[in-house]
């Protein structure tokens, strides 16, 4: 195989609870992933030197933490495998949006470089090697809209109502670690079964997070405050985009031509499978 060029699409969490604190400090979630069909692009040229590149570099990421070339160098260390890469990133997606960006990334960067070096490993190896990289890359190796617990490694795959989605980024980095150790955090919602969350529906899903990010980071209540009169709106994990749901495109589009300028806005479709995993033909 000569090149391959996939999708690392966009994640939203439609529900998020924190029903607890684990011994090593990081917190246990019930949350619904609701996977996007837009996202970055990723392009991968095998190399037979071993090495990896990555260009253009993440601005304020180092070449050895960018998500993409940890996923790399822990596929290389788990497989044996000699062969290395060059890899291009088309970046769209805001970083520590709660989109799921370099998360998404590191899982494509899996399933691609499995695929272009013909490793053959399967999406339990994967998963497993990717949440040792970040809490969200297992739900983007499995493809699939999912609800989760743990700390989002146990999936169960949902039909959501796909629709469209507007999602706001308003121009403020949250911190993911500040938001987790905030006193004031709800960290004791009883847990609830996935069966009722989805009976529920939207109307009652929520984001234990959302007071809390909304008092330290008051731009995310801006736009929180702004979205919301336009249809009912959500933080998306720990911020900083907030979103909201909408079954017409035409609605999505009305929506995003008022929004003012300062804020990054776009439409995505909501979607059950993955695109990478459609373009590899895997779901
Ligand atoms: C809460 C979510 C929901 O999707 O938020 P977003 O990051 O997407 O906004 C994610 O699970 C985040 O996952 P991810 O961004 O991969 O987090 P990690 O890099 O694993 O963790 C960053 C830091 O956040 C805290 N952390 C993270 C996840 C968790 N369940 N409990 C925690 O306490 C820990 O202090 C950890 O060191
Ligand atoms: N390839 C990458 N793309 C984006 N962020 C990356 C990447 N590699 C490492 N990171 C780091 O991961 C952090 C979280 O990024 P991201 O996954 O996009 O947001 P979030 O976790 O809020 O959904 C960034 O702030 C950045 O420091």
């Amino acid at each position: 195989m000569t090149s391959l060029s996939l999708p690392a699409p966009a994640k939203l969490n439609r529900l998020l609870h924190i029903t607890g604190r684990r011994a090593d400090g990081y917190h246990e979630l019930q949350t619904l992933f609701q996977l996007l069909d837009t996202g970055d692009t990723l392009h991968f040229t095998p190399r037979d030197d071993g090495r990896i590149t990555l260009s253009p570099a993440v601005p304020g990421v180092a070449h050895a933490d960018n998500l993409v070339v940890r996923a790399a160098t822990l596929l290389q260390q788990a497989s044996g495998c000699r062969r290395g890469a060059d890899i291009r990133l088309d970046k769209r997606l805001p970083m520590g949006g709660g989109l799921g960006g370099g998360s998404s990334n590191a899982a494509t960067t899996l399933l691609g470089l499995d695929r272009l070096w013909g490793l053959g490993l399967d999406l339990d190896d994967l998963a497993g090697l990717g949440l040792t990289l970040g809490a969200d890359v297992p739900v983007f190796v499995r493809g699939r809209s999912a609800w989760a617990e743990g700390i989002g490694e146990r999936l169960v795959p949902v039909s959501l109502d796909a629709g469209w989605f507007v999602v706001i980024h308003p121009g403020v980095a949250v911190s993911t670690p500040a938001v987790f150790q905030a006193p004031e955090l709800t960290r004791d919602t009883p847990p609830i079964t996935m069966a009722r969350a989805l009976q529920e529906g939207p109307i009652a899903w929520r984001n234990d997070c959302q007071p809390t990010v909304r008092a330290l980071y008051p731009a995310v209540g801006e736009a929180l405050d702004w979205l919301s009169h336009h249809a009912p709106s959500l933080l998306t994990g720990t911020g900083a985009c907030v979103f909201c749901h909408l079954t017409q495109e035409s609605e999505a589009d009305r929506i995003l031509s008022r929004v003012g300028e300062g804020w990054q806005a776009f439409k995505a479709r909501g979607c059950d499978t993955s695109p990478l995993h459609r373009a590899l033909g895997l779901l």
